[in-house]
């Protein structure tokens, strides 16, 4: 469980997060939904550890693995990668930068691509692909870092039914094997499949509908 106490963040004079409080519990997916501006990938950046608050607490997140996968449009199109090998990245957090992968780590790369749908494509240049199919590559990466926390900045807006629903699927394995999932989200379906809504309006929290563990 993460707990996130009186949360504020603030750039220079203005207010991005406005005294936040909420849990975030292991085998939940918890929807952050709000308009642009709202303070979605800003609780997002504090729960990955990127910005550190101006104020407030988080509890729990000692010795989480953490895996975030950033809003696709602020990924480098470009990027001189095939996505076996950006997939492959996944794995060095464990094993440190530059390390050959293991033969248990080129598997997991393999069951990501499976997952995700996206094998057929896995010697292709990421510069090559297609938006959906980028979203897919990035998700695979999170895959295989294994994260206890995992961390999604709207990865399904702009995709077809098709590759929603993939993307839907895998949240919910990830869920399932006891990762904490947290999805900043502007669509409503996705965020009606979640075991919690957190609804943030100018960077204030209101009322959280329920926290069901979701399956
Ligand atoms: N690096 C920054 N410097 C200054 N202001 C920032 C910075 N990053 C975000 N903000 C501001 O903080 C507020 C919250 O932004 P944030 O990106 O968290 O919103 P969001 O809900 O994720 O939006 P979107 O749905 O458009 O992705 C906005 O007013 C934004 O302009």
């Amino acid at each position: 469980m993460i707990v996130v106490s009186e949360l504020t963040v603030r750039y220079g004079a203005s207010v991005a997060l406005n005294r936040v409080s909420a849990s975030f519990a292991e085998q939940t997916v918890t929807a952050l939904v709000g308009h642009n501006g709202s303070g979605k990938s800003t609780l997002l950046h504090v729960l990955a550890g990127i910005l550190r608050p101006t104020s407030g607490r988080i509890e729990g997140t000692l010795g989480q693995r953490v895996a975030y996968v950033p809003q696709r449009t602020v990924v480098g199109e470009n990027l001189p990668l095939t996505v076996r090998e950006l997939v492959g990245m996944g794995a060095w957090q464990r094993r440190g930068l530059w390390r050959r992968l293991t033969a248990h780590d080129r598997d997991a790369v393999k069951v990501a691509l499976t997952r995700l749908g996206i094998a057929d494509i896995a010697e292709r240049q990421m510069s090559a692909l297609s938006g959906g199919q980028r979203q897919r590559a990035l998700l695979a990466q999170a895959l295989v870092q294994r994260g206890d926390l995992l961390l999604l900045d709207e990865p399904t807006t702009g995709l077809d039914t098709q590759a929603r629903a993939v993307i839907n699927d895998v949240i919910d394995e990830e869920a399932a094997r006891g990762a904490i999932v947290v999805v900043a989200t502007h669509e409503p379906l996705d965020a009606e499949r979640a075991g919690q809504t957190l609804t943030l309006t100018a960077g204030c929290l209101r009322m959280p509908t329920d926290t069901a563990v979701s399956a």
